[in-house]
């Protein structure tokens, strides 16, 4: 099967804890290959464009706030049905309820400062990829 591409992002939970290198191992060992990586700052703009979805959810503003509130580290992954893969070693979005094994079970802090996004299908993986990085930017 030819090698798909998803969109990760490390949150200001994980990054404020020193846990980048700790998570880009997991999704090392998972079979994903890191095509791009930056860390950045991310603007207020950028983060409500970013979950402009979660516009009317309850939690919003509080997202909002906590995404901007410390550098993010927005990463390209490559491998064979990339997106699963991700959505697979992140767990379930509360890390109450994620597997044993899974970065949100072993790393993540709260249902808000769950630590790693990742897209939920290839279409939106493309939006998010072409949302924080140039063509030029990702080297596969
Ligand atoms: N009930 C909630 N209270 C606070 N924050 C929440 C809640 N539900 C979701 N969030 C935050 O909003 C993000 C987006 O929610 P979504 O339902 O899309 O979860 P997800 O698909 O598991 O996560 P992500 O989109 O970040 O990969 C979550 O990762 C989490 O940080």
């Amino acid at each position: 099967m030819a090698a798909t591409r998803t969109f990760s992002i490390i949150k200001p939970d994980a990054t404020r804890r020193n846990l980048t290198g700790a998570v880009t191992k997991m999704l090392e060992e998972a079979g994903l290959r890191v095509v791009a990586s930056k860390r950045i700052k991310m603007t207020r703009e950028q983060a409500e464009g970013f979950y402009g979805v979660h516009r009317e959810r309850p939690f919003f503003n509080d997202l909002v706030e906590f995404m901007i509130s410390g550098p993010v580290v927005v990463q390209v992954l490559e491998g064979e049905n990339a997106v699963q893969k991700n959505r697979d070693i992140m767990g379930a979005t509360n890390p109450a309820n994620a597997e044993p094994g899974t970065i949100r079970k072993e790393l993540a802090e709260s249902i808000e400062a769950n630590s790693v996004h990742g897209s939920d299908s290839e279409e939106n993986a493309a939006t998010e990829i072409a949302f924080f990085f140039k063509d030029d930017e990702i080297v596969g």
